[in-house]
Protein backbone atom coordinates (compact mmCIF):
# COMPACT_ATOMS: atom_id res chain seq x y z
CA UNK A 1 0.00 0.00 0.00
CA UNK A 2 1.60 3.24 -0.93
CA UNK A 3 -0.42 6.47 0.80
CA UNK A 4 0.52 10.15 -0.28
CA UNK A 5 -0.20 13.17 1.25
CA UNK A 6 0.00 16.73 0.47
CA UNK A 7 2.74 16.59 -1.69
CA UNK A 8 4.10 19.21 -3.66
CA UNK A 9 7.64 19.86 -6.07
CA UNK A 10 8.80 23.21 -7.17
CA UNK A 11 11.37 23.30 -9.67
CA UNK A 12 13.06 26.97 -9.37
CA UNK A 13 9.82 28.62 -8.93
CA UNK A 14 7.55 25.94 -11.75
CA UNK A 15 5.43 23.38 -9.73
CA UNK A 16 5.61 20.42 -11.09
CA UNK A 17 3.53 18.56 -8.51
CA UNK A 18 0.51 20.69 -6.38
CA UNK A 19 -0.57 19.38 -3.38
CA UNK A 20 -1.08 16.06 -4.10
CA UNK A 21 -2.71 12.85 -2.50
CA UNK A 22 -3.26 9.75 -3.54
CA UNK A 23 -3.75 6.09 -2.13
CA UNK A 24 -2.63 3.34 -3.66
CA UNK A 25 -4.42 -0.13 -2.20
CA UNK A 26 -3.10 -3.48 -2.14
CA UNK A 27 -4.65 -6.29 -4.91
CA UNK A 28 -5.03 -3.88 -7.70
CA UNK A 29 -2.89 -3.14 -10.32
CA UNK A 30 -2.95 1.48 -10.24
CA UNK A 31 -2.40 3.08 -13.21
CA UNK A 32 -1.03 7.19 -13.34
CA UNK A 33 -1.64 8.60 -16.15
CA UNK A 34 -1.15 12.13 -17.63
CA UNK A 35 0.29 14.31 -21.01
CA UNK A 36 3.57 14.80 -21.22
CA UNK A 37 4.90 16.71 -18.26
CA UNK A 38 1.99 16.25 -15.84
CA UNK A 39 4.03 15.63 -12.79
CA UNK A 40 4.09 11.76 -13.15
CA UNK A 41 7.91 11.10 -13.06
CA UNK A 42 8.52 13.74 -10.74
CA UNK A 43 6.02 11.56 -8.51
CA UNK A 44 7.66 8.76 -8.80
CA UNK A 45 11.23 9.96 -8.18
CA UNK A 46 9.71 11.32 -4.74
CA UNK A 47 8.02 8.05 -3.90
CA UNK A 48 11.61 6.24 -4.86
CA UNK A 49 13.24 8.77 -2.57
CA UNK A 50 15.38 9.63 -6.12
CA UNK A 51 13.91 13.65 -5.10
CA UNK A 52 13.26 15.03 -2.11
CA UNK A 53 9.70 16.63 -2.17
CA UNK A 54 9.21 20.07 -0.60
CA UNK A 55 6.02 19.22 0.92
CA UNK A 56 4.09 16.25 2.53
CA UNK A 57 4.16 12.57 3.28
CA UNK A 58 5.08 9.59 1.48
CA UNK A 59 4.27 6.31 3.12
CA UNK A 60 5.36 3.06 1.70
CA UNK A 61 3.62 -0.43 3.54
CA UNK A 62 4.28 1.67 7.02
CA UNK A 63 7.44 3.23 6.13
CA UNK A 64 7.86 7.16 5.73
CA UNK A 65 10.07 7.44 2.57
CA UNK A 66 11.98 10.61 4.00
CA UNK A 67 11.97 9.54 8.26
CA UNK A 68 13.07 5.71 7.47
CA UNK A 69 14.29 5.81 3.70
CA UNK A 70 15.69 2.44 4.04
CA UNK A 71 12.72 0.58 5.50
CA UNK A 72 10.67 2.46 3.00
CA UNK A 73 13.22 1.30 0.18
CA UNK A 74 13.26 -2.53 0.81
CA UNK A 75 9.72 -3.08 0.41
CA UNK A 76 9.78 -1.97 -3.35
CA UNK A 77 11.26 -2.86 -6.65
CA UNK A 78 11.34 0.21 -9.21
CA UNK A 79 11.64 -0.07 -12.83
CA UNK A 80 12.44 3.86 -14.19
CA UNK A 81 11.44 4.60 -17.26
CA UNK A 82 15.10 5.31 -18.63
CA UNK A 83 17.70 3.39 -17.32
CA UNK A 84 21.51 4.09 -18.05
CA UNK A 85 23.11 2.59 -14.33
CA UNK A 86 25.57 -0.39 -14.37
CA UNK A 87 26.14 0.00 -18.40
CA UNK A 88 29.62 -1.67 -17.30
CA UNK A 89 27.99 -5.03 -16.07
CA UNK A 90 26.74 -8.20 -17.56
CA UNK A 91 23.82 -9.09 -17.71
CA UNK A 92 24.01 -11.66 -15.40
CA UNK A 93 26.80 -9.51 -12.86
CA UNK A 94 23.90 -6.90 -12.45
CA UNK A 95 21.42 -9.95 -11.64
CA UNK A 96 23.88 -11.07 -8.96
CA UNK A 97 24.71 -7.80 -7.49
CA UNK A 98 20.71 -7.13 -7.22
CA UNK A 99 20.36 -10.10 -5.33
CA UNK A 100 23.23 -9.84 -3.25
CA UNK A 101 21.73 -6.43 -1.90
CA UNK A 102 18.37 -7.74 -1.09
CA UNK A 103 19.98 -10.93 0.06
CA UNK A 104 18.55 -13.74 -2.19
CA UNK A 105 20.05 -17.04 -1.90
CA UNK A 106 21.94 -18.90 -4.44
CA UNK A 107 19.62 -21.87 -4.54
CA UNK A 108 16.59 -19.14 -5.15
CA UNK A 109 18.75 -16.42 -7.40
CA UNK A 110 19.53 -19.31 -9.98
CA UNK A 111 16.42 -20.49 -10.61
CA UNK A 112 14.37 -17.14 -10.43
CA UNK A 113 17.50 -15.62 -12.69
CA UNK A 114 16.26 -18.50 -15.53
CA UNK A 115 13.08 -18.12 -14.87
CA UNK A 116 12.27 -14.75 -16.01
CA UNK A 117 14.88 -14.20 -18.50
CA UNK A 118 13.71 -16.92 -20.25
CA UNK A 119 10.32 -15.68 -19.60
CA UNK A 120 11.27 -12.25 -20.79
CA UNK A 121 13.56 -13.17 -23.68
CA UNK A 122 16.92 -11.65 -22.41
CA UNK A 123 18.78 -15.20 -21.48
CA UNK A 124 20.72 -15.40 -24.14
CA UNK A 125 22.13 -11.49 -23.67
CA UNK A 126 23.66 -12.22 -20.03
CA UNK A 127 26.77 -12.72 -20.83
CA UNK A 128 26.98 -9.33 -22.98
CA UNK A 129 27.55 -5.94 -21.18
CA UNK A 130 24.59 -3.65 -20.53
CA UNK A 131 25.55 -0.80 -22.48
CA UNK A 132 25.14 -3.40 -25.52
CA UNK A 133 21.58 -3.79 -24.58
CA UNK A 134 18.72 -1.67 -26.39
CA UNK A 135 16.07 0.08 -24.22
CA UNK A 136 13.76 -2.24 -24.12
CA UNK A 137 16.66 -4.70 -23.12
CA UNK A 138 17.65 -2.84 -20.53
CA UNK A 139 14.31 -2.06 -19.33
CA UNK A 140 13.51 -6.24 -19.04
CA UNK A 141 17.18 -6.52 -17.29
CA UNK A 142 15.65 -3.80 -14.33
CA UNK A 143 12.51 -5.74 -14.44
CA UNK A 144 14.12 -8.82 -13.84
CA UNK A 145 16.32 -7.36 -11.24
CA UNK A 146 12.77 -6.42 -9.39
CA UNK A 147 11.50 -9.98 -10.24
CA UNK A 148 14.59 -11.76 -8.68
CA UNK A 149 14.22 -9.87 -5.01
CA UNK A 150 10.24 -10.16 -4.86
CA UNK A 151 8.99 -6.89 -3.39
CA UNK A 152 5.34 -6.02 -2.23
CA UNK A 153 5.26 -2.93 -4.22
CA UNK A 154 6.17 -2.60 -7.83
CA UNK A 155 6.73 1.09 -8.63
CA UNK A 156 6.71 1.60 -12.78
CA UNK A 157 7.31 4.10 -14.64
CA UNK A 158 6.03 3.79 -18.21
CA UNK A 159 7.03 -0.02 -17.93
CA UNK A 160 5.57 -0.81 -21.50
CA UNK A 161 7.05 1.61 -23.31
CA UNK A 162 9.80 -0.55 -25.86
CA UNK A 163 8.92 -3.52 -24.88
CA UNK A 164 8.15 -5.87 -27.59
CA UNK A 165 4.51 -7.22 -27.90
CA UNK A 166 5.41 -10.50 -26.18
CA UNK A 167 7.64 -9.23 -23.15
CA UNK A 168 4.52 -6.47 -23.04
CA UNK A 169 2.01 -9.58 -22.28
CA UNK A 170 4.55 -11.30 -20.56
CA UNK A 171 4.97 -8.29 -17.92
CA UNK A 172 1.16 -7.50 -17.88
CA UNK A 173 0.57 -11.43 -17.06
CA UNK A 174 3.38 -10.55 -14.01
CA UNK A 175 1.29 -7.25 -12.87
CA UNK A 176 -1.85 -9.42 -12.99
CA UNK A 177 -0.32 -12.13 -10.75
CA UNK A 178 1.23 -9.69 -8.19
CA UNK A 179 -1.84 -7.63 -7.84
CA UNK A 180 -3.99 -10.78 -7.52
CA UNK A 181 -1.45 -12.09 -4.97
CA UNK A 182 -2.30 -9.43 -2.44
CA UNK A 183 0.68 -6.69 -3.52
CA UNK A 184 0.71 -3.37 -5.34
CA UNK A 185 1.63 -2.59 -8.37
CA UNK A 186 1.58 1.09 -9.14
CA UNK A 187 2.16 2.02 -12.60
CA UNK A 188 2.85 5.23 -15.02
CA UNK A 189 1.77 5.81 -18.87
CA UNK A 190 -0.01 8.19 -21.31
CA UNK A 191 -1.08 5.13 -23.51
CA UNK A 192 -4.77 4.91 -22.90
CA UNK A 193 -5.51 1.37 -24.23
CA UNK A 194 -3.00 0.30 -21.92
CA UNK A 195 -4.66 1.66 -18.70
CA UNK A 196 -8.06 0.69 -19.76
CA UNK A 197 -7.04 -2.93 -20.62
CA UNK A 198 -5.15 -3.72 -17.60
CA UNK A 199 -5.69 -1.03 -14.94
CA UNK A 200 -8.31 -2.16 -11.83
CA UNK A 201 -7.84 1.61 -10.21
CA UNK A 202 -6.61 4.73 -12.08
CA UNK A 203 -5.87 8.78 -11.33
CA UNK A 204 -5.57 11.32 -13.76
CA UNK A 205 -3.11 14.33 -13.04
CA UNK A 206 -2.67 17.15 -15.08
CA UNK A 207 0.01 20.87 -14.48
CA UNK A 208 0.80 18.48 -11.63
CA UNK A 209 -2.83 18.84 -10.16
CA UNK A 210 -4.56 15.45 -9.50
CA UNK A 211 -7.87 15.62 -11.70
CA UNK A 212 -9.54 12.10 -11.01
CA UNK A 213 -9.12 9.38 -8.86
CA UNK A 214 -11.40 5.83 -8.89
CA UNK A 215 -12.23 2.84 -10.21
CA UNK A 216 -12.02 2.06 -13.76
CA UNK A 217 -16.30 0.97 -13.22
CA UNK A 218 -16.36 4.45 -11.79
CA UNK A 219 -14.61 6.32 -14.64
CA UNK A 220 -16.34 4.33 -17.00
CA UNK A 221 -19.53 6.02 -15.39
CA UNK A 222 -18.52 9.27 -16.05
CA UNK A 223 -18.78 8.22 -19.70
CA UNK A 224 -21.71 9.67 -21.49
CA UNK A 225 -23.01 8.23 -24.73
CA UNK A 226 -20.55 8.56 -27.36
CA UNK A 227 -17.42 9.31 -25.41
CA UNK A 228 -14.91 7.12 -24.63
CA UNK A 229 -11.33 7.31 -22.32
CA UNK A 230 -9.72 9.39 -24.69
CA UNK A 231 -12.56 12.17 -24.77
CA UNK A 232 -12.86 12.01 -20.78
CA UNK A 233 -8.99 12.41 -20.77
CA UNK A 234 -8.48 15.02 -22.84
CA UNK A 235 -11.30 16.77 -21.08
CA UNK A 236 -9.96 16.39 -17.68
CA UNK A 237 -6.38 17.95 -18.90
CA UNK A 238 -8.47 20.55 -19.98
CA UNK A 239 -7.40 19.61 -24.00
CA UNK A 240 -10.92 19.00 -25.53
N1 LIG B 1 14.91 18.59 -13.42
C1 LIG B 1 13.94 19.44 -13.79
N2 LIG B 1 14.14 20.77 -13.76
C2 LIG B 1 13.16 21.65 -14.09
N3 LIG B 1 11.92 21.27 -14.48
C3 LIG B 1 11.67 19.96 -14.52
C4 LIG B 1 12.64 18.97 -14.18
N4 LIG B 1 12.10 17.73 -14.34
C5 LIG B 1 10.83 17.94 -14.74
N5 LIG B 1 10.57 19.27 -14.86
C6 LIG B 1 9.29 19.89 -15.27
O1 LIG B 1 8.28 19.43 -14.36
C7 LIG B 1 7.08 19.14 -15.06
C8 LIG B 1 6.68 17.69 -14.79
O2 LIG B 1 7.63 16.83 -15.43
P1 LIG B 1 7.58 15.23 -15.31
O3 LIG B 1 8.82 14.70 -15.95
O4 LIG B 1 7.30 14.86 -13.91
O5 LIG B 1 6.29 14.90 -16.21
P2 LIG B 1 5.74 13.50 -16.77
O6 LIG B 1 4.28 13.49 -16.46
O7 LIG B 1 6.56 12.39 -16.25
O8 LIG B 1 5.95 13.68 -18.34
P3 LIG B 1 6.27 12.59 -19.52
O9 LIG B 1 5.00 11.80 -19.72
O10 LIG B 1 6.57 13.47 -20.69
O11 LIG B 1 7.43 11.77 -19.07
C9 LIG B 1 7.33 19.46 -16.52
O12 LIG B 1 6.83 20.74 -16.77
C10 LIG B 1 8.84 19.44 -16.63
O13 LIG B 1 9.28 20.34 -17.62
Amino acid sequence: MITITDITKDYGGKTAVHNLNLHVPDGKIFGFLGPNGAGKSTTIKMMTGVLPMDTGHIVINGADITEEPLKAKRQFGYVPDKSDSFLRLKGREYLNFIADLYGVTEEKRKERIAYYTEELEIHDALEDQIHTYSHGMRQKAVLCGVLLHQPDVWILDEPLTGLDPKSAHTLKKLMREQADAGKTVFFSSHVLEVVEQLCDEVAIIDKGTLRFQGDMHELKEEFREGRNLESLFLELTGDA
